[in-house]
């Protein structure tokens, strides 16, 4: 192992409140320090001009492995989250079989140390093979390590199932992540329901489907002391009830993804299924809500529900082709650009719904520059302005809505435990 400097960037890290201009030390795949240390230095990089802040981490992603290859693999989404300047993913449990067993979770982990590129924590199902029926071995999973508890991609239909899930997670100290979605109101939707669906003559998924179950699972947290984490929260009113619910003293967070708070569901008049997504793209309105959500602390969580789907899967037609987005990296320009400078939010408070925050809810040990932690590392230049390319991705599949579009700012160097693993830098 080495030692490396990162010579004078502004070096911020929200759970220090720190932002100041010093060198960072790493050393045998640990933070080291700030400032003056007694060793020499193996690799210099020079980040004047740049920001060195603890490695982002994206708590909401789809590898697809096992069983979905043709879409992703952990090995290609892990490429591509360094290629974002995430050091940590966390990936959700509806792969093929469902990720509802140690077995599964030791396999998660035992693929990404062959990858070698970021951290991978696997969230474990609620239930069995996500079928909302009978609780999945939740213990067993912890010991796999699973970090988190979720059965995203379906929502956990039976309130008593999700009320004896927050019990057992109270127990395990773990956060259940919720996908919030009344069923019976969104079959057969392919966007929002509202004026543009109506306009278009598609089928509609109202955003109260979402709204009722985030209700009831911060009224189940309530009953039973457990902790929610409510997914890519996409209206007005999830956002309110989230804010409600924080206020009485709930153990909720709530989490927003860029598509969420810069598009709307007049994108549909494309028919283009890259605009298709779960939950659906809302309405100007519910956008600037998210928006306010992120300002006040609200949402503390930005995540990418990165969500590869094999070209011929998104080109069939809109009500045939599968929900959601590839992200991961197009996650931080796209934050940097209409978040911070948009004039929302500051650059520590981003940073800390990308580190900090994500990294409280799933009870890891990383998402912070402090001595002694692990040596997980973003560099980014937060001035370059370039136009994303969805063929330069290193993920596998292209489905996103965001090719062409000009951002500012970009990782320019990723270090994951000490590892030099992606850099742009002279
Ligand atoms: N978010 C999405 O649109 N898709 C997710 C699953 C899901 O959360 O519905 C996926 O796995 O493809």
């Amino acid at each position: 192992m080495s030692t490396i400097l990162l010579r004078q960037g502004r070096v911020i890290d929200p759970a220090q409140s720190l932002d100041v201009v010093a060198d960072v030390w790493l050393r045998d795949g640990k933070i080291l320090g700030l400032g003056p240390q007694p060793y020499g230095a193996d690799v210099v990089l020079d980040c004047r001009g740049l920001i060195v802040c603890p490695g982002l981490i994206d708590m909401h992603v789809h590898l697809r492995e096992p069983g979905r290859e043709e879409d992703e693999t952990i090995a290609t989404g892990t490429a591509a989250a360094v290629a974002g300047g995430i050091t940590s993913v966390a990936c959700m449990p509806n792969t093929e079989p469902a990720l509802d067993s140690r077995s599964a979770a030791e396999f998660v982990i035992l693929q990404a140390r062959r990858a070698g590129n970021c951290n991978v924590f696997p969230v474990g199902a609620i239930t069995k093979n996500r079928e909302g029926k009978e609780l999945a071995e939740l213990g067993g999973l912890v010991e796999g390590g699973a970090v988190a508890f979720s059965d995203d991609g379906a929502p956990v239909s039976s309130a008593e199932i999700m009320r004896r899930a927050l019990e057992y997670c109270r127990m395990l100290d773990k956060a259940v992540l919720v996908h919030a979605e009344v069923l019976e109101l969104t079959q057969g939707g392919v966007m929002n329901e509202g004026v543009v669906s109506v306009q278009l003559g598609l089928r509609g998924m109202p955003a109260v489907a979402e709204e009722i179950m985030i209700f009831r699972d911060i009224l189940l947290a309530e009953l039973t002391g457990g902790r929610v984490h409510i997914l890519h929260v996409s209206t007005a009113g999830g956002v309110e009830l989230i804010r409600q619910g924080k206020q009485r003293g709930v153990q909720v967070t709530g989490e927003a993804c860029p598509h969420h708070f810069l598009l709307t569901d007049e994108a549909m008049r494309s028919f283009d299924s890259n605009f298709k997504m779960s939950p659906p793209l809302r309405t100007a309105r519910d956008v600037a809500a998210i928006v306010q959500g992120l300002k006040d602390g609200t949402l503390s969580v930005l995540a990418t529900d990165h969500a590869p789907h094999a070209p011929e899967k998104k080109e069939r037609e809109l009500d045939q082709a599968p929900n959601g987005i590839i992200g991961l990296e197009t996650f931080l320009p796209l934050c940097i650009t209409h978040l911070v400078e948009a004039g929302h939010l500051s650059w520590e408070q981003m940073l800390a719904k990308m580190t900090l925050h994500p990294a409280q809810v799933l009870g890891i040990d990383r998402g912070t520059l402090l001595p002694g932690r692990p040596a997980d590392v973003t560099v980014i230049d937060p001035k370059v302005q370039w136009t994303i390319d969805k063929r330069e991705f290193k993920s596998k599949s292209r489905n996103t809505p965001f090719d062409g579009w000009r951002v500012v700012g970009r990782a320019v160097a990723t270090i994951v435990g000490g590892q030099i693993k992606m850099c742009h830098l002279a």
